[in-house]
């Protein structure tokens, strides 16, 4: 392993089911980065997000995330991996029974928090952080798309994540709210947090434009090292 990267994959393949999706995949992210994964559909950008995340298992090679050596996880530790981890989806995943204040202390005692006044203060920081404070005792249905994705990168920092993995987090929203939605991740990282989100929006990649890694053909690749030269638009077609 690379010892100054919070992210090290080397030689490792990534199935669903028994299809490679991924293969050989080598990847080396710095703390502090904002790296961002494109490709077609299906071509693996969701999986390598569940590898790293230890939802998919990973197979040969090395890969360590935040410290973990996720080719010898064991089970029990994949919580403490997870608290390292923040994960933003584009269909945001709140509980649609309970308001937003119960969404966000629902992840906190099942994290092992337990003083209610640390928890207020926790779930107050990161609501501000977002924009989101005055939506604490809103239901997830009486809230924007816009405004729910808010909440789950809200969600996401609860527990200090060093790393955000967002998958195709402005993917359900308009260009606007895409673009404020970026400004908070940029804030983020900023911040100091490590981002690697997978996305299909061109004109976002271009906006805020940083190291980008392409999924196709089964291999992860990076333009910047390639002799070619990579046709980004062409990529990014649904
Ligand atoms: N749960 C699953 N079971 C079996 N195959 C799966 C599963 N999830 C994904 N796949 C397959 O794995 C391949 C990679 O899918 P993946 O979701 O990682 O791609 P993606 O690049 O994230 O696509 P999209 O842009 O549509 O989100 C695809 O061929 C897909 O059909």
């Amino acid at each position: 392993m690379d010892q100054t990267s919070i992210i090290s994959l080397k030689g490792v393949d990534i199935f669903q089911q028994d299809h490679l999706v991924l293969g050989n995949v080598n990847l080396e992210i710095q703390p502090g980065e904002w790296v961002y994964l494109i490709g077609k559909v299906g071509s693996g950008k969701s999986s390598l997000i569940k590898a790293l995340n230890a939802e998919l298992e990973l197979y040969g090679g090395e890969a360590w995330v935040a410290g973990y050596n996720l080719r010898k996880i064991k089970q029990k530790e994949v919580p403490f991996l997870r608290r390292k981890l923040g994960v933003v989806f584009q269909d945001f995943r709140l509980l649609t029974d309970r308001n937003v204040h119960d969404n966000l202390s629902f992840v906190l005692k099942a994290t092992g928090w337990k003083q209610g006044v640390a928890i207020e203060d926790r779930i107050f920081q990161v609501m501000e952080k977002v924009g989101m404070a005055h939506k604490l005792r809103s239901m997830p249905h009486e809230l924007s798309g816009g405004e729910q994705q808010r909440v789950v990168i809200a969600r996401a920092l609860l527990n200090n994540p060093e790393i955000i993995l967002a998958d195709e987090p402005t993917g359900n929203l308009d260009p606007e709210t895409s673009e404020e939605l970026m400004q908070i991740f940029k804030e983020i990282n900023e911040q100091g947090k490590t981002i690697l989100m997978a996305t299909h929006d061109y004109i976002l990649l271009n906006k805020f434009a940083s190291r980008t890694l392409v999924c196709a053909d089964q291999k992860l690749t990076d333009p910047s090292k390639a002799t070619e030269e990579v046709d980004f638009a062409e990529l990014l077609e649904e």
